[in-house]
């Protein structure tokens, strides 16, 4: 080996003499010492002209890549990104321009579009191969007429249940459910005198499951109503024929002027046939107003039941002498009366949980399955209802009731391409992180909007934050900035509540109750008041954003309420999960029609859950 000395030769020099010779060359340790200790100066390389090296000498990758703080010194050509830039080309043109295998990570969100969904996985899957089984199926019906329904009950549909509508057809879930509830499969008629209410019939589960605003309530009352009222006349031809006995027997024995025993066996007071549970008072007025509606024709009895109702109320409706039945009710209530009377559920024969995702979840969970445990004895049709299937419901009803007949249709877990998402991003200027202000700034664009297209109809808008206690404090801050706003959350005055939600779904408010003296004290906030306001906001601005109601609710509101005045709904916390936004965005475009949600995105939220959420909109895909 060729060794130098350093202090009379510097190292290049020594090196270029071994390259001279070929012979191995390595520099001295203190010729090296002495070069670290060299004042530096900074020295272009000589290769600057060629470019940065493709591979380190080691054979690796240069490290140098552009998230390093020197990224781009001593290069002589444009960067592929900005070469891109300056061409002008979109971006997928350029995904198809980049090298194939570039970086394994980002081939992989390519290839999968769903990727942060799948990461969540809240819902059941449905093959497509089903789906379009379903599809071809409920093809076969085009109208309410072909069902076996009562004549009476088909006659209500349009001018009671639907309000005066005219060429009414059944939606798919309507198709799919009422032909298989009223068990007349392959489209035949059930066999005359047959009904579905047999005395020890064995009890068949139900799942519904369609998009939101797809008609799923018709779909379980209509069968559910002819079943009762079919079982109303053979309940009657049975009662007269036992009676006609009771009186031959008492002839025979010469016990003509015998009294009558004062219990009535045959009471109907508190023995309703249906029952149907819903999550919450509003729900269980919205559902109830449609039964009612019905009644008037079909004739029968129905009781709704919330903690809207003092418990006066409630007890009248229940035990009412001439008797019950159909019950709508919330699950507390149903379960805290069964204690009292545990006969209550003795002559249920259908149960419906509608809003299954929400009673099966874990907080309903144990009331739900109580109720339907101690109904189960005289059930013939226990019926799930459903907007979604989330995995924990799915493996509930595959554990406790696997025989569940699921009737799931063909854009389950589907938005609807006619409803639109957009995204207001809050870091932005002028918002700069703050999301009230891009929240009250989009209704305000949104009513100018409308102002200047000259729609002379009220626009309502739905507000949904993920957090109870931001309602008020939102609706505060919107009616600062010139916006009618109002709040709703479990916290509120249900009277109230209803009077709110009637302006957006249209629902006419039902007469006044007095409130309920026996339930527990709850920590009820009025909606906003001017007193408040004034509190919130001493100088509440001039300016007045006219024709626009604006609600801000929680999850609560965006569980079955029909909101069909609704063209709006503004997503001010990204939701939690899929579910949540199929539910929140659910509350527009509703039965085919058109609606806009806007959600508002800062740094902290997950962008990547809401583009792949606005994909699968856009490609018409169900979520995952
Ligand atoms: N066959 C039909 N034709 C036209 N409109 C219908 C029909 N069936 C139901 N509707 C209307 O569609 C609207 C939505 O119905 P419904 O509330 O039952 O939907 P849903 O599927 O239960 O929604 P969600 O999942 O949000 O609870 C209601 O206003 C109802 O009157």
């Amino acid at each position: 080996m060729l060794r130098l000395s350093s202090s009379r030769c510097p190292h290049w020099d020594a090196s270029a003499l071994a390259r001279a010779f070929n012979l191995p060359w390595q520099p001295s340790r203190t010729a090296a010492t002495l070069q670290k200790r060299r004042p530096s100066r900074m020295v272009l390389s000589e290769r600057v002209a060629r470019g940065a090296p493709k591979t380190a000498p080691t054979g690796r990758p240069a490290r140098r890549t552009r998230n390093s703080p020197f990224a781009g010194m001593n290069t002589t050509e444009v960067p592929r990104s900005l070469q891109y830039a300056k061409n002008n080309l979109s971006a997928a043109e350029r995904r198809r321009q980049q090298p194939k295998a570039r970086s394994g990570k980002k081939d992989e969100k390519e290839k999968d579009p769903m990727r942060a969904l799948k990461m969540q996985r809240r819902l059941a899957n449905v093959s497509y191969e089903k789906r379009s089984r379903v599809k071809q199926e409920i093809m076969e019906w085009d109208s309410f007429d072909e069902f076996d329904l009562l004549p009476v009950i088909k006659e209500s549909i349009s001018t009671q249940a639907l309000g005066g509508m005219a060429d009414v057809s059944p939606t798919p879930i309507q198709r799919l459910a009422i032909p298989t509830l009223l068990e007349m499969p392959d489209g035949k008629r059930r066999k005359k005198g047959k009904t579905m209410l047999e005395p020890n019939k064995e009890m068949k589960q139900f799942l519904l499951a369609a998009e939101t605003g797809s008609g799923k309530t018709l779909a379980y009352v209509l069968p559910m109503l002819d079943a009762i009222k079919r079982a109303e006349v053979i309940e009657a031809r049975d009662e007269a024929i036992e009676a006609a006995e009771d009186e031959e027997k008492k002839r025979a024995r010469g016990q003509l002027y015998e009294l009558d025993s004062p219990v009535d066996e045959h009471s109907k007071a508190g023995r309703p046939k249906a029952i149907i549970l819903l999550p919450t008072s509003e729900l269980v007025a919205q559902v109830g107003a449609l039964i009612k509606s019905l009644a008037h024709t079909v004739k029968f009895r129905s009781a709704m039941i919330s903690a809207a109702f003092s418990g006066t109320v409630i007890r009248n409706r229940l035990f009412a002498p001439s008797g019950v039945d159909v019950v709508i009710a919330t699950p507390h209530l149903i379960s805290s009366i069964t204690e009292s009377d545990p006969n209550i559920l003795s002559k249920v024969s259908h149960l419906v949980i509608d809003e299954a995702d929400s009673l099966l979840d874990r907080s309903f969970s144990p009331i739900t399955s109580s109720i339907i445990d101690r109904a189960s004895p005289s059930l013939q049709q226990l019926i799930f209802c459903s907007a979604t299937i989330p995995r924990s419901m799915d493996s509930y009803l595959s554990k406790r009731y696997p025989e569940t007949k699921r009737l799931a249709t063909p854009n389950l877990h589907a938005i609807p391409r006619r409803v639109q998402l957009s995204v207001v991003d809050i870091e932005k200027v002028p918002y700069q992180g703050n999301r009230d202000l891009a929240c009250a700034q989009t209704i305000w664009d949104i009513g100018k909007e409308a102002a200047e297209a000259g729609e002379d109809r009220q626009k309502k808008i739905v507000v949904f934050v993920n957090e109870r206690e931001k309602t008020i404090e939102l609706a505060k801050y919107l009616c600062s900035k010139g916006i009618d706003a109002n709040a709703l959350s479990r916290d509120s005055d249900d009277r109230k509540q209803a009077e709110i939600l009637a302006a957006f779904t249209g629902a006419a408010v039902s007469s006044p109750s007095k409130p309920p003296k026996d339930p527990k004290p709850s920590s009820y906030t009025p909606a906003i008041s001017a007193g408040d306001l004034a509190e919130y906001s001493p100088r509440p601005t001039a300016r007045k954003l006219e024709n626009t109601k604006v609600l801000v609710m929680t999850d609560i509101g965006s569980r079955g309420i029909d909101t069909l005045l609704v063209k709006h709904v503004i997503l001010y916390d990204v939701p939690h999960t899929s579910i949540d936004f199929i539910h929140r965005l659910g509350r527009v475009g509703r039965m085919g029609r058109r609606g806009r949600g806007i959600v508002l995105v800062g740094k902290h939220d997950r962008k990547d859950v809401v583009k792949e959420i606005r994909e699968g909109m856009f490609k018409g895909q169900a979520l995952i």
